[in-house]
C-alpha cells in the first residue's frame, strides 16, 4: 500500500499506536487500475477500451445506473482480487470492472472518471463517501490519542 518512512523519536513507541494508520485512499482510472494490482490483483488490455461521456455503469452496493465519463485502454481483473477486496461497480456495456473497494483500509477506486467537468455529475456521490472515509480515520486517530492519554495516566 502506500509507502513512506517514518522516522525516529523519543519515548515508548507503544504510548502512540496512532502514530502509524492507514490513510483513506481514493483511487480514479489509473490510481484504481494500481491500486487493484497493488492490492494482488491483476490487470490486462481491452480490445477497445472505454472512451467518452455516455458510459452506463452500475453501482453493485446500490444498483442504481449512472452515466459516466470514461478513458482508458486497461481495466481490472475482477477474478483476481483477494478475498476482502469488493467489486463495486461494473460497467454494462461489457461486465467489466469498473469500481473496487477494500473496506478494511479504506481503499475505494473506481475506472470511471467521476470528477469529469463538463460531463455527468451521477458519481458525484462518490467524493461524499470519501469524505466519510477521511472522517472516519480523524474520528478514530482522536479516540486512540484519547484512550493513550488515560492510559499514560497524564
Ligand atoms: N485515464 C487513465 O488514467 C488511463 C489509465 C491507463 N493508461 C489506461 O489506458 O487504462
Amino acid at each position: 500500500m502506500a509507502t513512506g518512512r517514518i522516522g525516529n523519536g523519543p519515548g515508548d513507541p507503544s504510548a502512540v499506536p496512532y502514530a502509524v494508520e492507514t490513510v483513506p485512499v481514493f483511487g480514479i482510472c489509473m490510481g484504481h487500475q494500481l491500486l487493484g494490482q497493488d492490492l494482488g490483483g491483476k490487470t490486462f488490455k481491452m480490445k477497445f477500451g472505454h472512451h467518452g461521456g455516455n458510459h452506463p455503469v452500475r453501482n453493485l452496493r446500490t444498483d442504481h445506473v449512472e452515466i459516466s465519463a470514461q478513458n482508458h485502454n486497461y481495466a481490472v481483473v475482477p477474478t483476481t482480487l483477494p478475498e476482502g477486496v469488493e467489486v463495486t461497480h461494473i460497467n454494462l456495456n461489457d461486465g467489466s470492472c469498473a469500481g473496487l473497494a477494500f473496506p478494511a483500509q479504506r481503499i475505494m477506486s473506481l475506472q470511471y472518471h467521476p470528477e469529469a467537468s463538463p460531463g455527468p455529475h451521477d458519481s458525484d456521490y462518490t467524493f461524499r463517501e470519501f469524505v466519510e472515509l477521511m472522517k472516519w480515520n480523524i474520528d478514530k486517530k482522536r479516540d486512540l490519542q484519547l484512550s493513550a492519554v488515560s492510559a499514560s495516566g497524564a
